[in-house]
């Protein structure tokens, strides 16, 4: 069940969950998972710039996100973590940057283009907050910091599937591959795998710690609201990318 349906659980003695966490953030969580860019990304609508403004990003994000788990590699206590992080390290550098270079070449971005990106401010903002989130912090900072991309993405794909607006057929959405990607099988059980795992750990915390880390998700998932909104809009003012 994703996140965002889930019931509030029942608690028993100390400790939060992920859905905790994700009603608590409910107004920050929605406006991420139901954002105008996935609707009209959902019903096919979504300006082509726009979109190719995205992936482009995304790129970097990717970058960004690989190094983030590079990160989780270092800060493991045992060598579980330490396989899980470097699991999901060669999954993102070997498999989803390579097919992330495919996906750009079929809406005309080079890898000449995506090696010299400019990077946008929303991408800074987002990526860098994650890693230091996660220098600061222990494994389970970063994990909640990264918790609106693995589980928000997971998440989006089922509510897009969900909706009647929502256009599945590649012949009448140019976006279907994207919803498709992220509704896989793979996808949605790497997410429900980080969601297990981000349970049992949530089990243990006190109040205090908790609170800590709903102010975390909370603005992680700000940051994703605003990486869509980037999409949507480009960056005004100086530099827009
Ligand atoms: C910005 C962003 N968040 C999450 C994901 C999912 O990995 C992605 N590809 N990009």
């Amino acid at each position: 069940m994703p996140a965002s349906t889930a019931h509030h659980p029942v608690r028993s003695g100390p400790g939060t969950t992920f859905e905790r966490i994700t009603t608590d953030c409910q107004q920050e969580w929605t406006a991420y998972i139901q954002h105008e860019f996935v609707r009209q990304l959902g019903a096919g609508t979504l300006p082509a710039d726009a979109f190719q403004r995205y992936l482009r990003q995304d790129y970097l994000f990717l970058v960004h996100f690989a190094r983030a788990w590079g990160l989780a590699v270092y800060k493991s206590r045992n060598i579980r973590e330490l396989r899980q992080g470097l699991d999901s390290l060669k999954t993102i550098v070997d498999i989803e940057m390579g097919l992330h270079i495919e996906y750009c070449a079929t809406w005309g971005i080079t890898e000449d283009e995506l090696a010299a990106l400019p990077e946008a401010r929303a991408t800074m903002a987002y990526t860098r907050y994650v890693l230091d989130a996660g220098q600061r912090g222990d494994l389970l900072d970063l994990h909640i910091a990264l918790a609106p991309c693995l589980i928000g993405y997971a998440d989006i794909a089922q509510w897009l599937q969900a909706q009647p607006f929502t256009v599945r057929d590649a012949d009448r959405n140019p976006y279907a591959a994207w919803i498709e990607m992220y509704a896989s099988a793979e996808f949605q059980q790497a997410a429900r795998a980080e969601h297990l795992w981000l349970n049992d750990r949530l089990a243990e915390v006190g109040p205090t710690r908790a609170a800590e880390l709903t102010e975390l998700f909370r603005d992680a998932t700000r940051l994703e609201i605003d990486f869509w909104q980037m999409g949507l809009q480009g960056e005004k003012q100086s530099h827009d990318h």
